[in-house]
């Protein structure tokens, strides 16, 4: 079966009802996976980027991210920590200065909190990560878990979501900007930054795991390391939807106080 011809991945199983001989074949299937399952699909990203969410909802959906965004250095220590091969440490070393800057030098979190200081919360409160959602917490720290517990393989193959990352990134600057009174370019800069940064890590990724998954089962590994992933994704926002689209905030968590 190739990539193309697999218009039901949800129901077939890679590995069990999909063989992948070759790397090109995996490249197929990963990058219909993202098509089929990354992030970008969900309806509450269609109401973030087409201008249908209130302030409050806004607030909520940037405050929930610094979670994700500020536990990814501490993801990519991890994976470090997976490689007694330096070279591929070195490689992913930049990803931790990406997010956590350096000495005198603004880094990718810090840019998160000038988003959300810009959208009216505060800083404090943000990273004192209090308000998310327990759904945030649980995908996020399943996404460190799993870096530590799976093959070094499958560590680095379930960062491949950032394949699709750099179209999402694009259409959030450009609908968020356009919808969005309370939103301008510099407290867009996180995204606006990650169209270079992305890419380049992406790449990498895509490279290691073509190199160094040999056989199909461990093609089979890589696809759904990738499945896992954009499951981390996809419930973040199942969660955000079901709290503050639909009404139904958890106890302790968030509340807007604008609408
Ligand atoms: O805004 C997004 O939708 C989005 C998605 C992802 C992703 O696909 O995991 C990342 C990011 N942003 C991001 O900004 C980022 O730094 C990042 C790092 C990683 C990773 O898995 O190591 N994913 C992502």
């Amino acid at each position: 079966m190739t990539a193309a011809s697999m218009t039901g991945m949800t129901a077939l199983s890679v590995g069990k009802d999909i063989r992948l001989n070759s790397a090109e074949e995996l490249e197929a299937t990963l990058r219909h996976i993202g098509a089929t399952r990354y992030h970008s699909l969900h309806p509450f990203h269609k109401l973030l980027h087409g201008g249908k969410l209130n302030k409050g909802q806004v607030q909520a959906w940037a405050l929930n991210r610094y979670y994700y965004q500020s536990t990814i250095p501490i993801k990519d220590a991890v994976v470090i920590s997976r490689f007694r091969d330096r070279a591929t440490r070195l490689e992913w070393r930049h990803r931790i200065e990406d997010h956590d800057g350096d000495v005198g030098s603004e880094g990718g979190i810090e840019r998160w909190l000038k988003l959300t200081e810009g959208l009216g919360l505060d800083t404090a409160y943000v990273e004192s990560t209090e308000g998310i959602l327990p759904a945030t917490r649980f995908a996020v720290e399943a996404y460190v878990h799993y870096c530590r517990e799976k093959s070094p393989l499958e560590a680095i193959a379930s960062s491949l979501t950032e394949l699709f990352a750099p179209n999402l990134h694009e259409e959030r600057i450009a609908g968020m900007l356009e919808h969005y009174d309370f939103v301008n370019p510099d407290i867009m800069s996180y995204f606006k930054r990650r169209l270079t940064q992305a890419p380049r890590d992406a790449n990498f990724a895509l490279d290691y795991v073509k190199a160094h998954a040999t056989t199909p089962e461990q093609r089979a590994l890589v696809c759904n390391a990738l499945i896992f992933k954009t499951n981390v994704l996809w419930v973040q926002l199942d969660a955000l939807q079901h709290a503050y689209v639909e009404g139904n905030i958890p106890p302790g968590a968030f509340v807007p106080k604008v609408s």
